[in-house]
């Protein structure tokens, strides 16, 4: 069975998160909501690091992560040891993003993106298997940085 998604916002992608949940609860696909639950002001780092840790435990198994911009909390993604978070608002990256980076982290701007696109940009992260190949040891450099 596959794992679920995890999501997470603050108060500027609150919005945007619960139309992606409409789109993967239409798609029958699961998922953990770590919050925010309004549009009440928050601090995105303290929803970004519990999604990330279900990711990095194995608990889920991609993160879907929304602010303003989806900068800030991109930036907290990835300072988590083991995510990979690209903040996107056009598909070339998003599909790359997968296929190149291997990334476990799709972050998104409620401030930037509208629901439309970040549906599709959600179908396109989810369905896009990373590539391996060349990208395998870059990947292994990247992750390297975490322990030097
Ligand atoms: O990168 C940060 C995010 O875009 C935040 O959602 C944004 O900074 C929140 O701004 P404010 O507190 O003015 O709503």
């Amino acid at each position: 069975m596959a794992k679920p998604i995890a999501l997470a916002a603050d108060h500027g992608g609150f919005e945007l998160k619960e139309a992606v949940k409409a789109h993967l609860d239409e798609l029958g696909l699961e998922y953990i909501d770590f919050g925010t639950h309004s549009t009440a002001s928050v601090d995105y780092p303290d929803m970004a690091l519990p999604a990330c840790d279900a990711v990095v435990s194995g608990q889920c198994d991609k993160a879907l992560l929304f602010c303003g911009t989806g900068v800030g909390i991109s930036m907290a993604a990835n300072k988590v040891k083991g995510i990979r978070a690209c903040c996107c608002s056009d598909s070339f990256s998003c599909e790359y993003t997968r296929r190149h980076n291997d990334a476990n982290a799709l972050c998104m701007g409620g401030r930037v993106v509208g629901p439309g696109l970040a549906c599709q940009l959600v179908d396109l992260f989810l369905n896009t298997p990373f590539e391996g190949g060349r990208h395998e040891k870059r990947i292994a450099k990247l992750m390297a940085i975490e322990t030097r």
